[in-house]
């Protein structure tokens, strides 16, 4: 069966996982495009999906009848809205991160779809399905024993102006708080955030970089250094200490090579070249599912925790220091 897609927001992300659903995965077509910005989706049609019907609002989308599952690929203030119409109409919904940019909307998504009472979204956590990390897990469930700290960087060469200090956590740590949550099978008890002084390419609304101590229900402590303006390229790092032993993220493949009497390797710059095994793989299994009008992956649930645990680090920012707690309710049986 090939599952007619319908993609809501057509800018980087949307673009790309267009291009992948069109030209690089099976079982899916793109035939539904929306964007605020109509030219975005216009451009998209005749880039890469020229079938599909342009639509003028994501609504509207969601209700033709030809379009089976939904891709929420728009700024993460307006994904809310788009998975609940997905998710009342009953169809199957890729949601970029965040699923909410609050724990009540992440909250309002949980709760429609146990009153649907079947999974429909998949939240877009690219890095479960990352090699390195599934290769990590491995390593941390069975050979290094229990895991003591995590140490942790997520760098970013630049963000644009509009990136402001709270960003740092619901658009770039949201990895990682969701990350090390399925890592460590473990849940966050508490936050603390620590500024070191910002650096010169930073703006007045960016503290950059930060540093993010969350410690787990079972005593691990996470570090992770937050910086966006890193300038030298794209670079996701960690490592976790365990009882017996230490386990590294792996490296993306790269050349080395003796050049100009040094030893080197190029690093990544782009998100997009990082990740780009995982986001196929995501998306094929988001594919898979809707064929047969389910979902699978990272679920609503863990799109909810993930915000309880980012408004706690924001709380932590403004905090400067301290440390602030976190709890979560009990997880409902769809999810279990
Ligand atoms: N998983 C990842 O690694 C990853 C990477 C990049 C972006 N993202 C997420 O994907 C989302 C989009 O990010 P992006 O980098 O593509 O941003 P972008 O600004 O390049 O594209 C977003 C698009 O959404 C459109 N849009 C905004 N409001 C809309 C609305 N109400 N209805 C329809 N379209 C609307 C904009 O016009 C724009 O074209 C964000 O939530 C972001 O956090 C995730
Ligand atoms: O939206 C992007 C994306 O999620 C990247 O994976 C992350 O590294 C960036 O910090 C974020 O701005």
């Amino acid at each position: 069966m090939t599952v007619r897609i319908g993609v809501i927001g057509t800018g980087a992300i949307g673009r790309d996982h267009a291009r992948r659903i069109e030209k690089v995965l099976s079982g899916g077509k793109i035939v539904g495009l929306s964007d605020v910005n109509r030219a975005s989706a216009e451009a998209v049609r005749a880039d890469i999906a020229p079938d599909a019907v342009v639509y003028g609002t994501g609504q509207e989308l969601i209700a033709a009848g030809d379009v089976d599952a939904v891709l929420v690929t728009s700024w993460g203030a307006t994904h809310e809205e788009y998975v609940l119409a997905a998710i009342a109409a009953g169809k199957p919904c890729f949601c970029e991160k965040p699923l909410a940019t609050t724990a009540e909307g992440a909250k309002r998504i949980v709760d429609a779809e146990v009153a649907h009472g079947m999974r429909l979204v998949q939240v877009g956590f690219m890095r479960r399905y990352d090699e390195g990390y599934v290769a990590l897990k491995k390593v941390v469930d069975s050979r290094i024993g229990a895991p003591i700290i995590v140490h942790a960087a997520h760098r970013n060469p630049t963000v644009p102006q509009a990136y402001v200090t709270p960003m740092a956590i619901h658009d770039t740590l949201i990895h990682e708080i969701d990350v090390f949550r399925w890592l460590l099978e473990d849940d966050y008890v508490s936050a603390r955030v620590t500024f070191p002084r910002s650096c010169a390419r930073t703006h007045a609304k960016l503290r950059d970089p930060q540093i993010v101590t969350l410690t787990t229900a079972k005593g691990t402590v996470i570090n992770t250094e937050i910086f966006v303006n890193c300038h030298y390229g794209y670079d996701i790092q960690c490592e976790v200490v365990g009882e017996d032993g230490i386990a590294r993220l792996p490296e993306p493949v790269a050349v080395q090579m003796r050049l100009n009497a040094s030893l080197q390797n190029d690093i990544l710059t782009d998100w997009k070249d990082r990740f780009v095994a995982s986001y196929d793989v995501e998306l094929q299994d988001f594919l898979r599912a809707a064929a047969k009008g389910t979902a699978t992956g990272p679920t609503s649930w863990d799109g909810y925790m993930a915000a309880v645990t980012s408004d706690a680090c924001v709380a932590a920012q403004e905090a400067e220091g301290e440390a602030v707690s976190i709890s979560y309710p009990d997880c409902p049986a769809l999810y279990r």
